[in-house]
């Protein structure tokens, strides 16, 4: 016993004696790992206390929870845009696809400073990556000499510029992503060459970001609130928000505007549910009668200020009123349909529209055996009296039903006759002034969504997948409608 503990005091001086020497001799180029200080003047966890992008320095982008969209600082999964924006750091080697979750964390915790600088000796350039984890963490972890993937690092600490990641995403777009030298959260800005620099930042504070495409809800000569990174039917980008109607009240939060959209359809909901007598109703009823996920109805709803009652849920009426409220359905907004073709005769009969806050009060067409001819009890107007017929009724929302060489004509008199809104039917993108708002209905897009998920489905068959998860996954990225 006595001799096996003076071997091991023995072997102890030996490596102390060993440690000494590797340091005089400066090798001392050991990997600097999360939770120590990276260098002697970095700050622990790996938060580089320089600029990475002078020293080449590694660095992920980092989203910090008092930018999430979500009122509870988190952003949840199925918010994230369906269109991944692949980003990295110009000097880093993490692909998009590790950026974009790091910085919409599945959990809404941000992506923990990932500039660990590494030791300043050469050896240290073979440092260890950090991985940025699905849940918006990152890791250190060795290097592999693998191709990133998943925001992992190749072992020369190089981006893994171009090449697709193992996960099928190309890594190595660049971004200027500095980490803060205070410890805080870096901003992701855009990248040199003009592409959007991630929609990590935008999407973690529901800001804008620039140079991003419209979500194609809007045309291109609408005013823009914010741009998106994302497809059609990212269902809850929050690179868009739209200032609550308050109507007096308190202000609320900005609501994104998918969440707009999913209000719509959970006041319909609601409104049948009261028809039937209901009272009260809980989130699990409510999202499963709107097609939306709970934590996502709650989510949504927490927008505007309603937060129902553990074990009681909302109260129906009080709901209702908190929705139209915030639609702006406490009045009515008054409508007038162009264009009375197939279309427009569809329109102007169809009898749900009162209902719900929007009759219709005026049909204007150029054909003039349409002029005078009551269509769904109403008599068509000719197109030179838009701007007074408008004015005159109050119409607030402008229907384009035309054909697409029709349709400036009709917008612009729509627009004199004082709309505030147009909703555009014909295949063709409209110049309007700042304070006009346009929305394009486009049925074809939703086909394609569905095709969309029609082909996802047929792939998890392919692959052996779930084909129910990957339903699941598919629609929770489309706004209800
Ligand atoms: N977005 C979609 O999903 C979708 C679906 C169907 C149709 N559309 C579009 O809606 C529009 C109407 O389609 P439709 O099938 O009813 O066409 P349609 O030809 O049946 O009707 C067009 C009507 O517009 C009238 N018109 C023509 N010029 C006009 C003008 N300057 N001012 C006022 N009225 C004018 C015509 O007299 C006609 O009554 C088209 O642009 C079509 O492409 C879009």
């Amino acid at each position: 016993m006595a001799q096996r503990s003076r071997r091991n005091i023995a072997s102890s001086v030996r490596g102390l004696a060993r440690s000494r020497r590797a340091n005089k001799s400066g090798q001392n180029s050991e990997p600097a790992t999360e939770g120590t200080p990276a260098t002697e003047d970095g700050p622990a966890g790996g938060t580089s206390s320089e600029d990475p992008a002078s020293t080449g320095a590694e660095e992920l982008p980092v989203a910090s929870s008092e930018d999430s969209a979500s009122p509870d600082g988190t952003v949840s999964p199925e918010d994230r845009p369906v269109a991944e924006a692949p980003v990295s750091t110009a000097n880093t080697p993490s692909t998009g696809n590790g950026a974009a979750d790091g910085a919409v964390s599945g959990d809404g915790a941000a992506a923990v400073g990932g500039a660990k600088k590494r030791a300043r000796s050469t050896a240290a350039k073979k440092g260890p990556a950090k991985k940025v984890l699905g849940n918006g963490k990152t890791a250190a972890g060795k290097s592999t000499g693998k191709p990133a993937a998943d925001g992992e690092a190749t072992d020369d600490g190089k981006p893994a510029d171009g090449k697709p990641a193992a996960d099928g995403k190309t890594a190595g777009r660049k971004t200027t992503a500095t980490a803060a030298s205070n410890g805080k959260a870096a901003t992701p800005k855009s990248a040199a060459d003009g592409k959007p620099a991630t929609t990590g930042k935008a999407a973690a504070n529901g800001k804008p970001a620039a140079g991003a495409k419209t979500n194609g809800e809007r045309t291109a000569g609408t005013r823009t609130t914010g741009a998106k990174a994302a497809t059609a039917f990212d269902d809850n980008t929050p690179t868009t928000e739209l200032p609550a109607v308050t109507d007096g009240e308190a202000p609320v939060k900005a609501i994104p505007e998918a969440a707009v959209g999913r209000m719509a359809v959970y006041l319909r909901v609601l409104s049948s549910m009261q028809e039937q007598g209901s009272t009260r109703v809980s989130s699990e009823e409510l999202s499963a009668a709107a097609g939306v996920n709970s934590a996502k109805l709650r989510k949504d709803l927490s927008y505007i200020g309603s937060y129902g009652t553990r074990g009681v849920g909302y109260e129906v009426e009080v709901l209702i009123g908190q929705i139209e409220r915030t639609l702006g359905l406490n009045k009515q907004q008054r409508v007038a349909v162009a264009g009375i073709g197939n279309l427009g005769h569809a329109l102007a009969n169809y009898g749900g529209f009162p209902g719900r806050g929007f009759p219709v009060e005026a049909l204007f067409d150029i054909d003039p055996d349409l002029i005078g001819v009551p269509v769904g009890g109403l008599p068509v107007s000719h197109l030179d009296d838009i701007p007074e017929v408008c004015a005159e009724r109050e119409i607030s929302i402008g229907v384009i039903a035309t054909p697409p060489t029709a349709a400036q004509t009709v917008c612009d008199r729509l627009v004199a006759g004082g709309v505030q809104c147009i909703l555009n039917f014909a295949p063709v993108v409209l110049q309007v002034p700042e304070h006009i708002e346009v929305r394009k209905v486009d049925l074809a897009v939703e086909l394609q969504i569905l095709s969309f998920h029609v082909a996802r489905r047929a792939d998890g068959q392919v692959n052996g997948q779930a084909a129910g998860a990957e339903a699941t996954d598919a629609s929770s990225a489309v706004v209800p409608s």
